[in-house]
């Protein structure tokens, strides 16, 4: 099960050189579940991160009927969801779907092609209440009948012929936004959504689907119409970069002191992360498609207030490794999770290894700055682990992150890229 995985650093070397940005998890996981709307050919996927969650993804999709394809050398994924259509088989079962939150994509495909789609468990990082309303209803609001097994924890829904309806997510759900478009690109007729989600990834999801012939407007303005239309087909598309890595990578860069060319980040993508991480000292250069990133470590970072909102606002997944960074800044910082109730477990890792971090609620204050010292730290879920790494980095002596199945979760061949940056880094 990859458990026992752990990540070894042992701190204090700048880092420099060039780092390969990731394909972006959050665009790959609903393209392979908009793949499977494709009733003919095969999809081409490029640019694919070699993550955990892609893996259970494709499971997932080999699952329900598809043939799937990972040529890892050429970052490449092929589907083939020709033959899918066996009610029997549209099923999300939990020991696949409960380990990643993107299996909550594949149900749109699940009702288009099956008519029905029972959703044994959702994953994803444990964060607080992360609840899936607005998806159900949304699906209701089409047309689909939803109902909960509370006896086995399941959900059924019954999808017989989808008809497009004005729906609307209470905030600006990521994967809500995702999946009434993809529940809505073959319903009959018009939908709307309003207050949907203007992250890049959905961004991408949208012209991913418009290549395969869907019809979707408004995407970025937070009001999408979709046009019904009666079939999709199989093509081939290159997912955007990972602006979440980009960003862990900036803040790698900024935790030791260096120079790093990311390659393939870009800046527009960072929103706010950009404008704080630029007060903390950090300077950015865009040259084309490689985004340069330096920190002089002769001056102290200097400490910073961020709230965590939807795009462009501070992003979440960024705010633990934002902690991590501001526990070597220059007095005290203020951060406030605004989009998880709880957010905050990173906090008593980094006081284990010599950070001042008060938490209260859904706000913490940083008192920088700290001399961080290695310890054996527990990553609680993807991000808090990417942050540890990062206080690693910046420690020292040795830190030990576990487990690492949650770090591998998201981020693609880690140990290694920071190894080349001139890190001392072991995946063991
Ligand atoms: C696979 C994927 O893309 N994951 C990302 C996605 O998660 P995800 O799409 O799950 O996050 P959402 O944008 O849906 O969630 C934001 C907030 O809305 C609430 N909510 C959401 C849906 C719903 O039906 N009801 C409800 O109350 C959630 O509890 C949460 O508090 O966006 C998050 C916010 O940028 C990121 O942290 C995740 O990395
Ligand atoms: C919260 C995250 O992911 P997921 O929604 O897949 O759990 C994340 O990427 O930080």
């Amino acid at each position: 099960m990859g458990q026992e995985v752990r990540y070894r650093v042992r701190g204090g070397r700048p880092l420099n050189g060039t780092a390969f940005i990731q394909g972006a998890k959050n665009a790959v996981l609903p393209m392979i579940g908009a793949a499977l709307l494709a009733a003919k050919g095969r999809t081409v996927l490029r640019n694919v991160p070699i993550i955990e969650d892609v893996y259970r993804a494709l499971e997932l999709a080999e699952h329900v009927g598809a043939k799937v394809e990972f040529h890892k050398a050429e970052r490449t994924v092929v589907i083939d969801a020709s033959q899918l259509g066996d009610p029997e088989r549209a099923v999300l079962p939990a020991h696949i779907a409960a380990r990643f939150r993107g299996s909550v994509l594949f149900v749109p495909a699940l009702m288009h092609r099956m008519g029905r789609a029972r959703i044994e468990g959702v994953g994803g990082c444990n964060l607080g209440s992360r609840n899936l309303d607005f998806h159900y209803r949304g699906f209701a609001r089409l047309g689909a009948e939803v109902s909960e097994d509370s006896e086995r924890n399941h959900i059924n829904v019954k999808a017989g012929s989808l008809r497009g309806g004005h729906l609307y997510l209470d905030t600006p759900s990521h994967t809500g936004t995702e999946n009434l478009i993809m529940a809505s690109v073959l319903a009959q007729g018009t939908t709307v959504i309003e207050h949907a989600a203007l992250e890049p990834e959905v961004i991408d999801v949208i012209e991913f689907l418009s290549r395969m012939g869907a019809r979707i407007s408004g995407g970025g303005t937070g009001f999408i119409t979709v046009e019904g239309v009666d079939e999709l087909t199989a093509v081939e598309h290159t997912i955007m970069s990972d602006r979440i890595d980009s960003g862990v990578f900036a803040m790698m860069t900024a935790a030791t002191g260096g120079e790093v060319s990311l390659v393939g980040a870009n800046i527009e993508h960072l929103g706010v992360a950009r404008w704080k991480l630029e007060q903390m000292g950090v300077e950015f250069a865009q040259q084309g498609a490689v985004l340069h990133v330096r920190r002089d470590a002769n001056t102290l970072l200097r400490p910073i207030n961020a709230v965590t909102s939807p795009y462009p606002g501070f992003a979440t997944d960024l705010q633990s490794p934002l902690m991590a960074l501001s526990t070597l800044a220059d007095g005290e910082s203020y951060i406030h999770e605004a989009i998880y109730d709880g957010r905050f477990a990173l906090a008593d890792e980094l006081n284990k290894m010599g950070a001042k971090v008060e938490v209260a609620g859904t706000r913490a204050i940083v008192h920088g700055p700290t001399d961080l010292h290695g310890s054996e730290v527990v990553a609680h879920d993807l991000r808090t682990g990417a942050a540890l790494l990062l206080a690693g980095l910046a420690a020292d002596g040795e830190t030990v992150v576990a487990p690492g199945y949650l770090v591998d979760r998201g981020h693609s061949q880690f140990s290694a890229r920071l190894t080349a940056l001139g890190a001392d880094v072991e995946r063991v």
